[in-house]
């Protein structure tokens, strides 16, 4: 293996740290803790996992969280008229509702319905076209972490070819465009694209965020990239009946090309929850009018 490993758990722990000290900060300027509501619809296993680790991460952190748990058989009406209690709520700043939803609700349709200024996922069309448009507003976590970690790595990523392969509105689209506004050349690759593996050769970042376990392979990645695995994939282990976490990206081959790859997991993963308390910090500041530094966080 030549490529360094990046942390992604150990860079989440820092900035969680960081959070932590804004946190009590804006509970001694506020008179009050900043807020995060979490909404989960179901019992999807996964998202029960992840929402619960948000909900400890945001005490841990010094803030307050709010979960609301509701069966999956609520209607869409009901889950908009809680996204609507909780767009009232002063003492909510940030407002999630874990996806994926039941498959008789609308996405699309209850994101809409979220205040775009308690919006911290960022998948609220106005937070969208704020991106869009290099206006302040939310980017989703899971992008913005992906750019905290290649800065970190990199220093400047201007002028740097990039391909994003993936085109979700979560990841590969805010991911496109956060790595235009930093100034990288920016190609979206996707399933109709011809010649991935020559695309993907050209490029000096790499992000992964297909969902095809171990897509990318290490012959594709051109010497001393910097690879970014969105994926997490769970597929059959090695022993009957286990299961183990891969990503997008062959990690065995990619690891003996790339200068530097995340692993999955401990990659990606740990910033997308880190960010989310990240957002909800700013958002808290920005809701009470309380001045922050928000590009030092
Ligand atoms: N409303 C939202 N829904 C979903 C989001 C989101 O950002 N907003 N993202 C994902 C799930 N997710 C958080 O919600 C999430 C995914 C993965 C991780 C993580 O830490 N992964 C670990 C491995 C975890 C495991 O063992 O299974 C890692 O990669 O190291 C955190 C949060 C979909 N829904």
């Amino acid at each position: 293996m030549s490529a360094s490993i990046i942390d992604g758990k150990a860079f989440a722990a820092g900035l969680r740290e960081r959070i932590g000290v804004l946190a009590s900060a804006f509970e001694a300027a506020a008179g009050r803790k900043a807020g995060l509501a979490v909404v989960l619809v179901g019992e999807d296993p996964a998202s029960q996992v992840y929402v619960r680790n948000k909900g400890k991460q945001t005490i841990a952190c010094g803030m307050e969280s709010f979960e609301h748990k509701l069966p999956a058989e609520t209607s869409e009406a009901d889950l908009l008229a809680l996204v609507e209690t909780l767009n009232a709520d002063p003492a909510v700043d940030g407002i999630l509702v874990q996806l994926p939803l039941p498959a008789h609700m609308n996405e699309q349709k209850v994101i809409a319905t979220i205040n775009p200024d308690k919006d911290v996922d960022g998948f609220h069309v106005v937070n969208v076209g704020r991106l869009a448009t290099g206006l302040p507003g939310f980017v989703p976590c899971t992008p913005l972490g992906c750019v905290m970690l290649l800065k970190d790595q990199l220093g400047s990523l201007s002028g740097l070819d990039a391909v994003v392969i993936g085109r979700s509105n979560i990841v590969g689209k805010p991911m496109a465009q956060l790595l235009i506004a930093e100034s990288c050349t920016v190609t979206v690759a996707h399933s109709r694209t011809r010649d991935l593996p020559d695309v993907v050769r050209r490029a000096d970042i790499v992000v992964a965020a297909v969902g095809r376990p171990e897509m990318v392979k290490g012959e594709w990645i051109k010497p001393g990239a910097t690879v970014i695995d969105v994926g997490i994939n769970r597929v059959a282990g090695a022993q009957e009946g286990k299961s183990r976490l891969v990503g997008d990206v062959d990690f065995a081959s990619a690891s003996t090309v790339a200068g530097a790859i995340t692993p999955v997991p401990g990659g990606v993963g740990p910033m997308t929850i880190a960010v989310l308390l990240r957002n909800t910090i700013v958002a808290a500041h920005r809701n009470a009018g309380i001045a922050l530094d928000e590009s030092a966080i």
